[in-house]
């Protein structure tokens, strides 16, 4: 196979650049002679910095230009974090292998406090991301949640600097980005229910390319798959946009799944969670049903009033 090569097309953030250099590294390592080149793609949502996610049509801005790469052929394929891809991808596409999830939840980090329920009243946490500030506001009401905006370098600067006493971010993250040890506690799903994908890099290709297909197969991870179906299956079911606060989590015990759902109010006032198990062969089937049950239990009214409000 010597000579051969494969084009991976990648967002140009410092995150997207390390996950785009461990699959390259994981494809050379899997298929000798092979040779794997980035190829960095700015997107919509890069350059557009002055208007929110909605404005410019979700979280579809951040890949818009690099699937429209896969499409014209400039690049074989394109390497995701999971929880940032929309669950319809375009005509032609597929994102069929998923490499092994690192962890998926959510970190604590403060310089004076070891985890929310410590924190004393009016003390201020900052997040950026409503289903975090949701559930901090939901089960911490006496916390102060605030906004924090920003690369991760610019919050960890910010809560070093005071102007937080706490802040949350994603665990994989910090890890990818060597921050591992700023991490004061990971916190419970129970406490912070992750994203759906968060921790998994996705691989989007070409629906019609076999032989990438067949390179990638070498690299994917098994349970990963798995619990990424049901968690997708989850998010595609409920149907619901960037403005609303929304989790899903899979695990898997042996043949077993449990997956965890979650919907709520932007504001805290109402949290509706659920889960269900069952066997991992039916992945996608316990998705849709969990997904089915919070919108019995009344995240259809919480969607419908956002989608009302975009
Ligand atoms: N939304 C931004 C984003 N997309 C992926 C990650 C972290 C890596 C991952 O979850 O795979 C982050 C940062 C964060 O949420 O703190």
């Amino acid at each position: 196979m010597s000579g051969e090569r494969i084009r991976i097309g990648t967002r140009g953030s410092k995150l997207a650049l390390w996950q785009a250099n461990h699959v390259k590294g994981l494809l050379e390592a899997a298929h000798p002679g092979l040779e794997a080149e980035l190829v960095t793609i700015t997107t919509t949502g890069d350059r557009v910095q002055d208007r929110s996610l909605l404005e410019m049509g979700g979280k579809g801005a951040f890949v818009k230009e690099i699937e429209e790469g896969l499409l014209a052929g400039t690049i074989d394929i394109a390497v995701h974090s999971m929880k940032d891809v929309p669950v319809e991808l375009p005509e032609g596409l597929h994102l069929p292998v998923v490499c092994k999830r690192e962890d998926p939840r959510d970190a604590f980090l403060s310089l004076q406090y070891s985890h929310p329920s410590e924190m004393p009243a009016g003390a201020r946490i900052g997040s950026s991301s409503l289903r975090r500030k949701c559930q901090l506001m939901a089960r911490f009401p006496e916390l102060e949640v605030a906004e924090i905006r920003g690369n991760v370098d610019t919050r960890l600067r910010k809560l070093e600097d005071g102007q937080y006493d706490a802040i949350v971010l994603a665990a994989a993250g910090l890890r990818r980005l060597g921050w591992a040890d700023r991490i004061t506690t990971l916190l419970d799903p129970a406490d912070s229910l992750p994203a759906m994908g968060q921790g998994t890099i996705g691989i989007e290709c070409r629906e019609a390319d076999d032989a990438t297909l067949e390179r990638l197969r070498a690299i994917e991870d098994g349970e990963t798959a798995v619990r990424t179906r049901a968690e997708w299956a989850l998010n595609r079911r409920m149907q619901g946009g960037c403005e609303v606060p929304m989790g899903g989590f899979a695990e898997l015990d042996g043949e077993r799944l449990r997956v965890r759902g979650l919907v709520g109010e932007p504001d805290g006032s109402r949290l509706i969670e659920d889960a269900v198990e069952g066997p991992a062969a039916e992945a996608e089937r316990l998705g849709r049903d969990l997904a089915d049950r919070l919108l019995g239990e009344g995240a259809d009214a919480i969607l419908e009033r956002a989608r009302g409000r975009a």
